[in-house]
């Protein structure tokens, strides 16, 4: 399996403001490049803060990429994966439409009724007691076939993964803005590292939309 995070952040490193509301940091040239990772991806994953907070679809947009997929016999959009500890997944979420194939991953501790609700819409992977075991999930996920990962966000999610040395390739959109707040959402939240910091290897560097793309590979 091969996980590569992609994110979007300001020039102060937040992802959001305060209010976690979905922000505009990438222009059209960077929405573009994600969905292009989307469409060479088996699946989209995002913890469910950021469902909550901004109802993603997670789907390919552009058309002539998902032709490019029915083409090469995969289905018109990846499969999505919602990292959802206590099943607090709404049923009326965006992701849970039948556009493309939908994984929910729970702990043990989800309660069975808002279980029994999300597996009309999704497909439930149990791993885990009280939080979801990143490392059990993603081998559930490529005994599926899923073998190419993208990851959004957000910041709880993208900390656990580094955490559980999942992550293989982290690309960061940095845009011309300040967002500002201790509060606010970072690349990389969670309790944070206080020694052996994941080092990363620098890849490419390009300017775009204004701001900058950088490529980063983790060191072995
Ligand atoms: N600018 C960007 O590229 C993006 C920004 N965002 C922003 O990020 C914010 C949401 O991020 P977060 O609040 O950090 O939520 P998140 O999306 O990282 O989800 C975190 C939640 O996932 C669940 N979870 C289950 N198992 C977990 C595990 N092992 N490790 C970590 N989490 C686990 C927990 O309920 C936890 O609260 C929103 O403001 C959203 O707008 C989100 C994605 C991309
Ligand atoms: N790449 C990127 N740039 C930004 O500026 C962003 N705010 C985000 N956010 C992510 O995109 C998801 C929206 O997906 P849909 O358009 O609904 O398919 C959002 O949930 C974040 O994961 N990304």
């Amino acid at each position: 399996m091969h996980v590569v995070v992609n994110a979007a952040m300001s020039a102060d490193g937040k992802l959001s403001s305060r209010r976690r509301e979905q922000i505009a940091i990438s222009g059209d040239a960077d929405f573009d490049r994600v969905d292009r990772l989307r469409a060479d991806s088996d699946a989209v994953v995002v913890g469910v803060g950021t469902v909550l907070a901004d109802d993603p679809h997670l789907t390919v947009k552009d058309e002539n990429l998902r032709d490019e997929r029915r083409t090469n016999g995969k289905p018109a959009n990846p499969a999505r994966v919602v990292v959802d500890s206590s099943a607090r997944t709404p049923s009326s979420a965006e992701v849970l439409d039948d556009a493309a194939t939908t994984y929910v991953c729970v702990s043990d501790a989800a309660p069975v009724e808002q279980r029994a609700a999300l597996a009309e819409h999704a497909d439930l992977i149990t791993a885990g007691e009280e939080r979801v075991d990143l490392l059990r999930a993603f081998a559930a996920l490529q005994e599926q076939g899923i073998e190419r990962v993208m990851v959004e966000g957000g910041g709880e999610l993208i900390f656990s993964l580094f955490e559980a040395g999942l992550v293989d390739d982290l690309s960061v959109f940095v845009g011309p803005k300040v967002i500002g707040g201790r509060d606010a959402p970072t690349l990389a939240d969670g309790d944070g590292f206080v020694e052996n910091f994941p080092e990363l290897e620098l890849g490419e560097v390009e300017r775009l939309d204004g701001g900058v793309l950088l490529t980063w590979r983790v060191a072995d």
